[in-house]
């Protein structure tokens, strides 16, 4: 009897079948209870291939065929293998996963494990287009039985009946029926199991498309996260700084900064930015960056001297969800979403001693491990890092790593603090004017000469952070479109504290000597003309000349830092 499994077709069949068996004189009420049975077997079939449409997953197919084929055959257990992408082997793909049912002795059903396709049974079932009842005592005296049948011999399996399964006249896998009993499904049903197995190569097909629709919704889905990362961080940043895109001075030692930059930014090389504090080193980072290759990934920051001590490991190499109290959501650390980008490590002297080590390991590892996390993760960026303190003393202080010292310091820059480039500080107002007064609303747009010449004296210990935000003060507090009234600090720092002991109190004259021979120092001993002395102090230079005279201030004095 051959069947396609078509559901009317098998009803006409039955029809043909009980015509015959009336010609052959059966009486009417067998007749009618066999009737009875083919229409419940045909009400499962349809409520089978019914549930089959809607199965997505693995759980849903093993339930649908337990639960409806359990109605109609007399079956312990059954197990669908898919043959693997090599053509070769197969493995169970749908199977009863109950932690006690795999406790059997023996090889119990694994979607991981790969068996050959040259055994006994599979070439059988191959080669045959309808099911086949296989003994499982007898198999197992075959010199090709498949090496798992010891486990459902273990369980008392007595009979498997096994057919291939076919999609687009191809074999697929295999569906298996296995019984304890002998005989229990009658061959009467095996046009309608040939028929089952190929709704379930329908229903595979599904769970198949089904599962690559998953993967690659969670491929997306973390692609979605790393940009909300990357979003996050930089709206943080947006909101911290400002757009910063141009690095202002024409210094001679400026220049030499550009240059070094010019040199190395085509490189991955570490880059060690030295400098006060305020000096731009950020600026220069990012100048470096945006001049690199990697200028279309990010550039994060880390502030080593910012960081919590408890969160300073989740800063760098981020968490998995639930690996200490509080971590709620797993999060990326900013090595990861520097990824083919620059890490920026501000301040790494201020880093702590035992952080020094995990920034060390991952430096030389390239790679780094979420806390909590069981999997190592490649990180290829690079490392620009920054300090305004002297790295080698803190290493002799014993407060920093040499080891990670001499990663670091492989390219070092050093930016000047800005009374060593006064020349800037024209330039430099005038860039912070425009921007202050746009971001302030004030209509200031010019400074008086009187009052750049007063900033050119000024020593800087805040260096430009401090010039800007004087100029921010001075903007706010003045009146009109000039900016006249320049509000220095009233002592100059840097000369107000000589180790710490307050300095003596000075008369007028020698205050007066003392501030002429810093001027003339700043200026390099040069009186007259564009950046000397006599344009900075606002007097002229014919009343330089007799106030040196008059302070008895000679030539080396003046060129004696
Ligand atoms: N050459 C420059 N042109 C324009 N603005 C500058 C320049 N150098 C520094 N600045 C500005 O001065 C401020 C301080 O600069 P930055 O933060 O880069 O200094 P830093 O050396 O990193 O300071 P710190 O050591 O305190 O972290 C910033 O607002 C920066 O934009």
């Amino acid at each position: 009897m051959e069947s396609n499994g078509n559901l009317s077709e098998i009803e006409n069949q039955e029809h043909a079948c009980l015509e015959d068996k009336e010609e052959k004189g059966l009486n009417k009420k067998e007749l009618i209870e066999k009737l009875e049975q083919k229409e419940r077997e045909n009400k499962v079939l349809l409520s089978l291939s019914n549930s089959i449409a809607s199965i997505r997953n693995k759980l849903d197919l093993f339930d649908v065929i337990d639960q409806k084929l359990k109605k109609l055959f007399d079956f312990d257990d059954f197990v669908i293998c898919l043959i693997n992408d090599d053509q070769q082997t197969h493995s169970a793909f749908i199977y009863n996963q109950k932690e006690d049912f795999l406790k059997t002795a023996g090889i119990a059903p694994a979607s991981s494990e790969k068996y050959t396709l040259n055994d006994g049974m599979c070439r059988a079932m191959i080669s045959s287009e309808k099911p086949i009842v296989f003994n499982v005592e007898a198999v197992l005296t075959w010199h090709d039985a498949p090496a798992w049948l010891g486990f459902w011999h273990n369980k008392g399996i007595k009979e498997m009946i096994g057919l291939k399964m076919v999609d687009r006249s191809s074999c697929i896998g295999f569906f298996y029926l296995y019984t304890k009993n002998t005989n229990s499904v009658s061959n009467v049903y095996f046009d309608l199991l040939h028929g089952i197995s190929l709704q379930i190569s329908v229903a595979i097909s599904n769970i198949k498309a089904n599962e690559k629709i998953e993967q690659q919704l969670q491929e997306i889905n973390t692609y979605k996260q790393k940009l909300e990362d990357e979003k996050t961080y930089l709206q943080e940043e947006v909101l911290h700084k400002y757009n910063h895109s141009e690095i202002i001075g024409q210094s001679h030692s400026l220049k030499g900064v550009f240059h070094l930059i010019d040199h190395v930014a085509s490189s991955d090389s570490t880059v060690l930015i030295l400098g006060e504090t305020g000096t731009g080193k950020e600026l220069i980072a990012r100048a470096l960056h945006n001049a690199s290759p990697r200028h279309k990934e990010l550039m994060v920051k880390i502030n080593c001297a910012a960081l919590p001590p408890t969160l300073a490991e989740s800063e760098l190499f981020g968490h998995e969800k639930g690996s200490f109290t509080g971590a709620t959501e797993r999060r990326i650390g900013k090595f990861e979403l520097a990824h083919n980008g620059t890490l920026f490590l501000d301040e790494i002297g201020e880093l702590s001693l035992d952080l020094q080590v995990k920034l060390l390991r991952a430096l030389q590892e390239k790679e780094i491990e979420r806390i909590g996390g069981k999997t190592v993760i490649k990180t290829n960026v690079r490392i620009v890092a920054a300090t305004n303190r002297n790295l080698l003393k803190e290493v002799e202080k014993g407060n920093f790593r040499s080891d990670l010292y001499y990663r670091i310091n492989v390219f070092p820059i050093s930016i000047p603090p800005l009374r060593e480039r006064i020349d800037d500080i024209p330039y430099l107002v005038s860039h912070f004017i425009a921007r202050i007064s746009k971001k302030t609303g004030r209509q200031v747009n010019a400074i008086s000469k009187s009052a750049v010449n007063k900033l050119m004296a000024y020593t800087w210990p805040g260096n430009i952070r401090e010039l800007e935000h004087l100029i921010e003060r001075s903007i706010l507090l003045n009146q009109g479109n000039i900016l006249k009234d320049i509000h220095l600090p009233k002592i100059d720092r840097t000369e107000s504290v000589v180790n710490g002991t307050e300095q003596k109190i000075k008369t007028i004259h020698e205050n007066e000597r003392d501030h002429i021979l810093s001027i003339l120092k700043r200026c390099n001993g040069k009186i007259s003309g564009i950046g000397g002395a006599a344009e900075v102090l606002n007097i002229p230079a014919t009343t330089l000349n007799s106030k040196i005279k008059k302070f008895n201030i000679k030539r080396e004095h003046m060129l004696n830092k």
